[in-house]
């Protein structure tokens, strides 16, 4: 069974080529029909007000929202996030439609506007714990999101320091490895809630694939995996690397 990737607008192209590099097949997903042919879900980074009109264009939110009680696993990048979260704030006026079925509040472009955009180092404990590699992971924030606020059943994957003016200290795992002072204050930006994951960076515009091999497990633990269609394209995986806009 293959990824399906929600391909309406953002990186989705950059998530089919993550999940390649894995030997998995990403299946572009734009119209409500075609969720029956996919058990789990990305939802991409991209600009969260623009998705949500051609979503609503596509009538795919009734089909997006039962796709997510039904507890197929569904992974939600920057916009994705924002898409899948109950409550967002920062949004233009008129609102947007959100998927919901995340227990959070996010706050649409927590820091700041497009030229603040930043990379970080980001310490990544569990994350690292089942997928091996360094304890951090760089991760690219484009005009981010960040998580205010989490419901009980929410599990933190990552938080980021932010000083009191919000700028961001880019190196976080190099300073104040315990106990931090400074401002102390961060913010969340990656979460797991049963089967939805969301986080606030674009894993798909690394190399490190980590947190893809980390939703592809949580595919194969609801039951139908995607460990088939590793198969089924393994051998196209190898040799299509050159077209990664990846950052190293
Ligand atoms: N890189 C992103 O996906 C940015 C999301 C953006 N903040 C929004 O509101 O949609």
């Amino acid at each position: 069974m293959a990824v399906g990737v929600l391909a309406l607008q953002g990186s989705f192209n950059e998530h089919i080529a993550a999940l390649r590099r894995l030997g998995v097949k990403g299946v572009e997903i734009r119209k409500p029909e075609q969720l029956q042919s996919v058990t789990s879900l990305i939802i991409p980074g991209g600009e969260s007000t623009t998705m949500a009109k051609l979503a609503e264009y596509h009538n795919l939110f009734p089909a997006l929202r039962e796709f997510v009680k039904m507890g197929k696993p569904v992974w939600g990048t920057c916009a994705g996030l924002i898409f899948l979260a109950d409550k967002a704030t920062g949004q233009k006026s008129g609102g947007q439609e959100l998927i919901g079925g995340l227990d959070c509040t996010v706050h649409r472009n927590f820091f700041g506007s497009q030229i603040q955009s930043f990379e970080a180092d980001l310490p990544v404990p569990q994350i690292a714990d089942k997928e091996g590699g360094p304890p951090t992971f760089r991760a690219v924030f484009i005009r981010a999101p960040a998580i205010l606020e989490v419901g009980p059943e929410v599990v933190v994957l990552a938080e980021i320091p932010v000083s009191s003016n919000k700028a961001v200290d880019p190196n976080p795992a190099l300073e104040n490895t315990e106990g931090s002072t400074g401002s102390g204050e961060k913010v969340i930006v990656a979460v797991k809630q049963g089967n939805l994951l969301a986080t606030a960076f674009h894993p798909e515009l690394t190399a490190d694939t980590r947190w893809h091999s980390y939703f592809l497990k949580m595919v194969d633990e609801v039951g139908e995996g995607a460990s088939s269609s590793i198969c089924a394209v393994g051998g196209e995986f190898q040799k299509s690397r050159t077209d990664l806009p990846v950052y190293q």
